[in-house]
């Protein structure tokens, strides 16, 4: 697709910033929305994201700006991509200046943690009239921004609407494959994320390679399991946005879950690490669990042990000591 499309980025950390840039690379213009004026100010003036994605030469005409109504003037497609605590509140700040009809792509992975809600549930309240995608899959910030090799998949209700965005945003570094399951995109995203924390945990207690690829395996069990009660379709869970992103977050210090849950398995201070979407994730997702009748021990685990209310080891002992069943359900 040749025609040139304005496309605005909510959030001018590490993976918006990512966007933005591939964004550029695929022919397009991209314009940075940045909450505080000096991350917008360093971008604008070293061609840089030093605090977020540190490394990384800018595009010099990649702009960033902290008025929104400015980023959203004459948008094609808005990219979502703050922290998914924030979505709401990101989304009500643009509700104004957004005019309807133009699609929002959300890419960030979680679940709303006082609410439950996907990201999808909480765009579709704020902003009624637009229509909405999700973008998830196995891709590091910084691989994307490198300009190495990535697949993700981007998904909507409407079938056709995922065909546009996906063909739109690729760019020669990155593919979409584009997908109707939007429910089966958001919930491997949000969920692969606590997943990783339980995996860093067992690698940093010391317990070894296999310990992570058990837990990996029937973290994957669980994910499927929840997936399954929100209608999400298995051959999406298997696909880029759920089996690929777990295990890409599950195998790799790059990950910040999984770094988070290094620190917890080896007992250092979690203080001040960067974001760890699981960490707000896991309690909304073990409550609806619970509430669903279903059953996921390692995501209740981790919630946990996050909790302060179980130690990495406890939960070892008390997953192994768990009453033997069929793998297979
Ligand atoms: N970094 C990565 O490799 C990838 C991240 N994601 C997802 O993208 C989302 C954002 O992650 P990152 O960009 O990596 O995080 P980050 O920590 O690098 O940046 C977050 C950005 O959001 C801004 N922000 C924080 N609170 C805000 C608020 N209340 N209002 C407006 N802006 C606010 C921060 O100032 C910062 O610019 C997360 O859900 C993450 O899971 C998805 C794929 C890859
Ligand atoms: O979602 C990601 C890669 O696909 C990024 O993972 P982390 O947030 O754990 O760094």
């Amino acid at each position: 697709m040749s025609e040139t499309w304005n496309i605005a980025v909510l959030g001018a950390g590490a993976w918006g910033t990512a966007l933005a840039l591939t964004a550029r690379r695929g022919g397009h213009k991209a314009t940075l929305w940045a909450r505080d004026a000096e991350t917008a100010h360093a971008i604008n003036r070293t061609h840089a994201n030093s605090r977020y994605l540190p490394g990384v030469k800018l595009d010099p005409s990649l702009a960033a700006l902290t008025d929104i109504t400015a980023v959203l003037d004459g948008a094609h497609c808005v990219l979502a991509a703050t922290p998914a605590q924030t979505l709401c509140a990101v989304l009500g700040t643009a509700h104004d200046a957004l005019a309807p009809n133009v699609p929002v792509v959300l890419c960030a992975k979680g679940i709303e943690r006082e609410t439950g809600r996907l990201m999808s549930e909480v765009a579709r309240e704020v902003l009624p009239q637009n229509p909405l995608a999700a973008l998830s899959g196995p891709s590091f910030a910084a691989d994307v921004a490198a300009g190495l090799p990535t697949a993700v998949t981007i998904a909507a209700h409407d079938g056709a609407l995922a065909a546009e965005l996906a063909a739109r945003l690729s760019a020669p570094n990155l593919r979409c494959y584009s997908s109707g399951d939007l429910v089966g995109v958001e919930i491997g995203g949000a969920l692969k994320n606590v997943l990783a924390i339980a995996a860093g945990a067992t690698s940093g207690a010391g317990f070894g390679a296999s310990a992570v690829a058990a837990i990996i395996t029937r973290g994957f069990v669980e994910l499927r399991r929840i997936g399954a009660a929100f209608g999400a379709q298995p051959e999406t869970l298997m696909g880029l946005s759920g089996l690929g992103d777990l295990v890409l977050t599950c195998s790799s210090a790059q990950s910040r879950n999984f770094s988070y849950g290094l620190a917890l398995g080896r007992g250092e201070s979690v203080e001040g690490l960067p974001l760890a979407e699981g960490v707000y994730t896991a309690g909304i997702a073990a409550k609806i669990v619970r509430e669903r009748g279903l059953e996921a021990p390692i995501i209740g685990s981790v919630t946990e042990i996050l909790e302060g209310r179980l130690t990495v080891d406890a939960a070892m002992k008390a997953l192994l000591a768990r009453p033997l069943k069929s793998e297979v359900e």
